[in-house]
């Protein structure tokens, strides 16, 4: 359905389009992608980017996912591309393919789109990709993480989120309401696609919209102290990571116990070294965490979580990957070892991990404690060739990830990816493009 109000045709917008992209810093010259669904607030983004593009010689891609789930997808996305070319830019229509989850569909659908998004960047060179998030989603989703209680996630989504250690995905509209959006599109006689998923009461977020009156002013005051805390936390996080934290020997990190001085920082440094170690994308569970951290405090123990074995002796707590559940992959030029290096060149057989066959090799980790460097050498890659011989992989093959960092944070977090890079020898994330960022940490 196309949507236009005739009323507000002849209000303008109040938008500028070179103060909302300004802040992001992106690069004269660069390749852009954006994604667009043909919605008001992507098809707002394309058009404020677009005018926003010509001092600054930026290439725009516009990309659309075909999720395939309605029967109108297709043509919608058909409509994008006709606008894209209007404005006289490529436009690709990504299609998700396969097997559809019968549950959870949203979620699915969501992450299938960033991997088309960020597989579509690598393909085109891309290092930015610019979504139409606007302030309504922001409060929306705060909002939603308030009813949920337990008070985790307040901050709401980030201006900037680094997807893969590479790929920054930015959403320059996230201070912005729809309304003024649509009076913008309306100005400018575009129309857009009105998704019927959003009224669909099926989906958390149609139903919070629905619900209840609630201030939405109280909303953005709380998600501005969330934010404060977080990137405060953070920062404390990465000043224990670079003095309290080591990785002795391939794969073993380890972390002195002064951390459980730190309090809350201490364990969210935790957090972020085992989501690390057990090459997971998201940080273990808050209350699973805090109780392993409390155990550790305590005394020595041996303990899993997250993917990872955690280990305390004397007075210093040791982790490293668990080697159980590593699955092997093809061994092929950019693909990613179990979320936590990337091959840098391809080769003839499978990369798995080096298992029992694991050997400790430097003399500094005769200082250590074997079980715990055999344990973390167990986990790390090895090429089993086309004779089925195991071979150790030479360090030089490929480049370690920071896991957590990959694909959840964000602005909120750079001076801890910064630390955990360090740690890992992984190379240094680009500083965010979100200058604006700065002005809030005061
Ligand atoms: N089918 C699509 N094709 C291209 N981009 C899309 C598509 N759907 C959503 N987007 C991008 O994502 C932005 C947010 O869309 P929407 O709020 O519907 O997604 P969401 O599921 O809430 O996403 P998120 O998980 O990122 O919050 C859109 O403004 C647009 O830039």
């Amino acid at each position: 359905m196309l949507t236009r109000s005739p009323a507000d045709t002849l209000k303008r917008g109040r938008l500028d389009p070179d103060a909302l992209i300004e802040p992001f810093d992106i690069p004269s010259g660069a390749n852009l992608i954006a994604a667009v669904s043909g919605g008001s607030d992507s098809l707002a983004l394309l058009d404020l980017l677009h005018a926003a593009s010509r001092k600054r010689n930026w290439r725009i891609h516009v990309a659309t996912v075909d999720h395939g789930l309605r029967s109108e997808s297709a043509t919608e996305a058909q409509t994008v591309g006709e606008r894209a070319a209007w404005l006289g830019l490529p436009h690709r229509v990504l299609r998700w393919e396969g097997p559809k989850p019968s549950t959870g569909i949203q979620a699915a659908a969501r992450a299938a789109r960033y991997q088309l998004l960020k597989n579509h960047a690598d393909e085109i060179g891309s290092d930015f990709i610019l979504t139409g998030h606007t302030q309504d989603d922001q409060i929306e989703t705060v909002r939603m993480r308030e009813v949920r209680g337990n008070g985790r996630g307040l901050a709401g989504m980030a201006p900037a989120t680094l997807l893969d250690g590479r790929v920054w995905l930015l959403r320059p509209l996230l201070e912005t309401g729809r309304h003024d959006l649509r009076l913008w599109l309306n100005a400018r006689q575009i129309d857009w696609i009105d998704d019927p998923s959003n009224s669909d009461p099926r989906f958390e977020r149609v139903r919070v919209r629905k619900a209840q009156e609630y201030d939405k002013g109280h909303i953005l005051r709380l998600r501005a102290q969330a934010e404060k805390k977080r990137i405060a936390l953070g920062i404390a996080a990465a000043q224990i990571v670079r003095n309290l934290a080591a990785q002795p020997s391939p794969g073993l990190l380890s972390l002195a116990a002064e951390a459980f001085a730190f309090g809350d920082a201490g364990l969210y440094a935790f957090r972020a070294l085992i989501a690390c170690a057990g090459g997971q994308e998201h940080l273990p569970d808050p209350s699973r965490s805090d109780a392993l951290w409390r155990k550790l405090e305590a005394g020595p123990i041996r303990a899993s979580l997250g993917g990872a074995v955690i280990e305390r002796r004397k007075a210093m707590i040791w982790l490293h990957r668990e080697t159980r559940h590593i699955a092997g992959i093809a061994a092929h030029r950019d693909k990613v070892f179990d979320g936590r290096f990337r091959l840098k060149s391809s080769l003839p057989g499978t990369i798995v991990a080096n298992g029992a066959a694991a050997r400790p090799t430097s003399s500094r980790a005769n200082e250590l404690p074997p079980r715990l460097v055999s344990g973390a050498m167990a986990a790390q890659p090895a090429l089993r060739g086309e004779s089925g011989r195991l071979v150790r992989l030479d360090e030089e093959r490929f480049e370690p990830l920071v896991p957590p960092f990959a694909r959840i944070l964000l602005a909120f977090d750079t001076s801890l990816a910064q630390a955990l890079a360090g740690l890992f020898g992984a190379r240094k994330f680009p500083s965010p493009p979100y200058a604006g960022r700065k002005d809030r940490l005061a």
